[in-house]
């Protein structure tokens, strides 16, 4: 028995399918392979089959959850002689660069949408409060991107306190991966939704810098998990997939342009370099160790297949 044996309860994705098999999703009938097709990320995969046996339990234990959290809330705000009012339902999802967080996020995104309507659901992701590359420059850190210490955690708590704060508009600053930085003066703006999905790298961090943590304001978490050899080559896989789009569309402003001129072998050093220089240390020293921390890991094997699931007992 290890230490994830004592919180986990661990399903093979055969096991986990049969979990909620008789509650019958509408999100789950509505997926077509198209519409994957245009959720899933840049180069990443994944597959009806995972939709099937994996993300309809999923999306089952989120509702089953949410509605204990929406009975717990009034009965809280009745005993604190508050007025009633609407809190969202904060999920935060976890997990190494190029792991395919995002895929899983905008997954569930949809599906729940289509339980719960489009505008109920939000999803935002904690790279645009990552500070500007001049900020980053100034302070010597363009080669800690993704590392606690870039982000503005200040902001990211000011930012959930304001949703858990019941404000009606909410308002997140915005990360371009094209450009490589965040975008200035850009905001991406939201009517307050009944589930907030929070995706990022950082999100079940702590720092004894702050009094509270992230995951203090999340009512359920996720930690997307793999093998590091893995998420390597699907790192490489996809900077190499982008490396020919920025060729092919000429996009000089892009920050893949000055790779374009490589050679394969050379481009495949330099994907690996970074790799293995910052997104090793970061996922070795500050993202595996909250992996212990989520209320769900999906644990994904090759061909990006979700192979278990891990469910936290308590
Ligand atoms: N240079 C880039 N240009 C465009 N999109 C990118 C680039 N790098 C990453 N992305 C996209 O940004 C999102 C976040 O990627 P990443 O941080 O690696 O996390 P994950 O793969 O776990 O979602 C993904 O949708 C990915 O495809
Ligand atoms: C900006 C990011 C830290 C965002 O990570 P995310 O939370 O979206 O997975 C990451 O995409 C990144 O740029 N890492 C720096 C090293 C690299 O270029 O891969």
């Amino acid at each position: 028995m290890d230490e994830y044996d004592k919180t986990f309860f661990k399903y093979q994705r055969e096991t986990w399918q049969k979990l909620s098999s008789s509650i019958a999703l509408r999100s789950g009938e509505l997926v077509t392979p198209q519409l994957l097709n245009q959720i899933k990320a840049f180069n990443d995969e994944i597959s009806m089959d995972d939709v099937i046996k994996i993300y309809e339990p999923l999306v089952n234990y989120i509702i089953l959850r949410k509605r204990q959290y929406d009975l717990d809330l009034v009965e809280r705000q009745q005993f604190a002689q508050q007025s009633i009012k609407s809190i969202p339902f904060i999920v935060g999802i976890a997990g190494s660069v190029a792991v395919g967080k995002s895929t899983t996020a905008r997954l569930l995104q949809y599906m729940l949408q289509v339980e719960y309507g489009d505008n109920q659901v939000a999803l935002t992701t904690t790279d645009g409060f990552l500070f500007p590359n001049a900020t980053l420059k100034q302070r010597n850190l363009m080669e800690r991107k993704g590392f606690p210490e870039s982000y503005n955690t200040a902001a990211i708590i000011e930012f959930l306190n304001t949703v858990k704060g019941g404000a009606e508009v909410l308002r997140v600053p915005i990360y371009s991966h094209e450009l490589s930085d965040v975008v200035e003066a850009g905001y991406d703006e939201f009517q307050q939704p009944g589930i907030l999905i929070v995706e990022g790298v950082n999100t079940l961090q702590f720092s004894e810098q702050f009094s509270v943590s992230l995951a203090d304001f999340f009512d359920l978490s996720i930690f997307v998990d793999a093998p590091t050899p893995l998420i390597e080559k699907w790192y490489i896989d996809r900077f190499l997939a982008l490396l020919t789009k920025t060729k092919q569309e000429q996009d000089l402003k892009n920050y893949f342009w000055q790779w374009t001129k490589l050679s394969q072998k050379s481009a495949i050093a330099i994907g690996h370099q970074i790799w293995q220089s910052v997104n090793v240390p970061n996922l070795e020293q500050y993202i595996l160790p909250t992996r212990n921390r989520a209320d769900l890991v999906l644990k994904k094997d090759k061909e990006h297949q979700i192979a278990e699931v891990w469910l936290r007992k308590f």
